[in-house]
């Protein structure tokens, strides 16, 4: 998946610790069902508190944005978050006997804080592509992975998580972030990104959101 032309650079920049997030041993249990449905619950759990602040931080995307474009799409990314995405997390919790309130109610882990307040962090001391630059691997990374783990949905353990983020409704949030990342990058770089002097502070921003991705996997394998 390419999802325009500077997330690509940024991954490549980010090269270890991508392949690391992308292909991390929870991944893989996801794909083959062989992830404990404890260990799945605990980060399924975790993953909705992390939504709730992931979405603040795409409403502070919206306060950011230059165009009304770009308001359109980062109010409609709080929107997917919000009645797409957050609703597989309450109805597999509550298939599970975890209702909303429990949900709602339960304890961050540190690595979901650290995640979560580095993304908004990000954005509250720096500007619109910074912000972008934060939430970039969250949101492009569940698209690959959700893109190469497809085929293996039908019939999966975890068909329903994989069919989220593979379906066409997650896929088009990923293109259009690509695309609102490319016209950003225009506007504040020029036309060629990494040969301005923001370029390396940039991609330190991605390459820390990619380790912060790492270790919310790591949390999950250890409930
Ligand atoms: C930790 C994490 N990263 C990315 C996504 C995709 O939105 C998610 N749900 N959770």
């Amino acid at each position: 998946m390419s999802y325009g032309r500077v997330f690509p650079a940024w991954r490549a920049a980010a090269a270890p610790h991508w392949d690391a997030y992308v292909r991390h041993a929870f991944v893989e249990g996801l794909r083959d069902g062989s992830l404990p449905r404890a260990a799945f619950l605990h980060y399924l759990v975790q993953d909705y508190l992390f939504l709730v602040h992931f979405a603040r931080a795409w409403a502070l995307a919206v306060t950011k944005a230059a165009t009304i474009e770009e308001m359109r799409i980062c109010a409609g990314t709080v929107h997917a978050l919000i009645d797409d995405e957050m609703r597989l997390h309450v109805a597999t919790c509550a298939e599970a006997g975890i209702d909303a309130a429990t949900l709602a109610a339960a304890e961050e882990r540190p690595e979901n804080l650290a995640y979560t307040r580095y993304v908004l962090d990000a954005g509250h001391s720096g500007d619109f592509l910074d912000l972008l630059a934060a939430l970039a691997p969250c949101v492009l990374g569940y698209g690959e992975i959700g893109a190469r783990l497809a085929p293996a949905a039908p019939g999966a353990s975890y068909g329903a998580w994989i069919d989220t983020y593979a379906g066409t409704d997650y896929q088009q949030v990923c293109a259009d972030v690509g695309a609102l990342i490319d016209g950003a990058a225009a506007r504040a770089l020029g036309p060629d990104p990494a040969a301005s002097p923001r370029w390396e502070r940039l991609c330190a921003t991605f390459r820390t959101a990619t380790r912060l991705e790492v270790g919310f996997w790591d949390m999950g394998l250890a409930p």
